[in-house]
């Protein structure tokens, strides 16, 4: 499970209080006591309603955010330290490319945020246009692309770098059955080559094919998580048309109040 003595992912007690205001009491507290850990190779879906806390614990992991109580831990290395920085990779929920940019020169942009090397620079991104299906596209505006193809572009650059933990904020969000079948294969990919995935999504049925795990959040706790199939294995109630994990869903939301 362990690589040394480390989760690839690992969560203790972690909260998030977000200044909502001017004053020192206007706070929302976003997440709540969290503890997670996710072994290197495993997908872990991060699910709850809208306000839930997921993006906020994406953040946190990326190093984009300082926890106000808790540990993250990327590898064993502190989230926002530099030594976790170059172990994770993250595509936001809406990336903002700069539309007159090539993909080509997007990846070369992000290569020199990363300080990539030139030659690594220039072999990572053959690497990953090819990973992505975007070589032909490579130098085309952004522009021009897709939702598909923006999107594969997006997780193109939080692999860039190699890292051994990738997060992915709504990955198929809004796109249409032939590119969300493709960031799943990608995704897939990513952790058969032994890499850590932990990705939001508010599409249960994707959710429960795609991942190992799973871990629902309610107004910022943990309301359930564990391996899908043992989650799902439990869940006998039948819900007429709803899937087990749509059940399991509703029940834990409904009782979170
Ligand atoms: N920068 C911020 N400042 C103040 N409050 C914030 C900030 N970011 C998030 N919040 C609040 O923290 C809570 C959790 O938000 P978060 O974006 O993490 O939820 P989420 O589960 O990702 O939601 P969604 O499914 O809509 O993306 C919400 O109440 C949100 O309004």
């Amino acid at each position: 499970m362990l690589i040394g003595d480390h989760w690839a992912v690992e969560l203790d007690g972690f909260s998030k209080r977000h200044a909502a205001g001017r004053g020192p009491g206007e706070r929302v507290m976003a997440v709540e006591g969290l503890t997670l850990k996710l072994a290197p190779g495993q997908i872990l879906g991060l699910l709850g309603p809208n306000g839930s806390g997921k993006t906020t614990t994406l953040k946190a992991l990326a190093g984009l955010l300082v926890p106000t109580t808790g540990r993250c831990r990327i590898m064993g290395a502190e989230a926002g330290s530099t030594g976790a920085r170059a172990l994770v990779g993250y595509l936001p929920e809406a990336v903002r490319f700069a539309p007159h940019q090539t993909g080509e020169e997007f990846l070369q942009y992000c290569a020199g945020l990363s300080s990539l090397p030139p030659a690594r620079a220039e072999a990572r991104i053959k690497t990953v246009l090819a990973w992505t299906a975007l070589g032909p596209a490579a130098g085309r505006r952004i522009a021009t692309y897709s939702k598909g193809m923006a999107q594969r572009l997006g997780l193109a650059q939080a692999v860039l770098h190699e890292p051994r933990v990738v997060l992915l904020d709504e990955p198929t969000s809004g796109l249409d059955p032939e590119g969300r079948l493709a960031l799943v294969r990608l995704i897939r990919d990513l952790a058969g080559q032994g890499c850590a995935v932990v990705l939001t999504s508010h599409l249960l049925a994707q959710a429960e094919e795609v991942c190992d795990r799973l871990a629902l959040l309610g107004r910022g706790r943990l309301l359930v998580s564990g391996p899908t199939a043992e989650l799902l294995g439990a869940q006998t109630r039948p819900v007429a048309g709803a899937s087990r994990l749509e059940e399991l869903y509703l029940e834990k939301i409904h009782a979170d109040v």
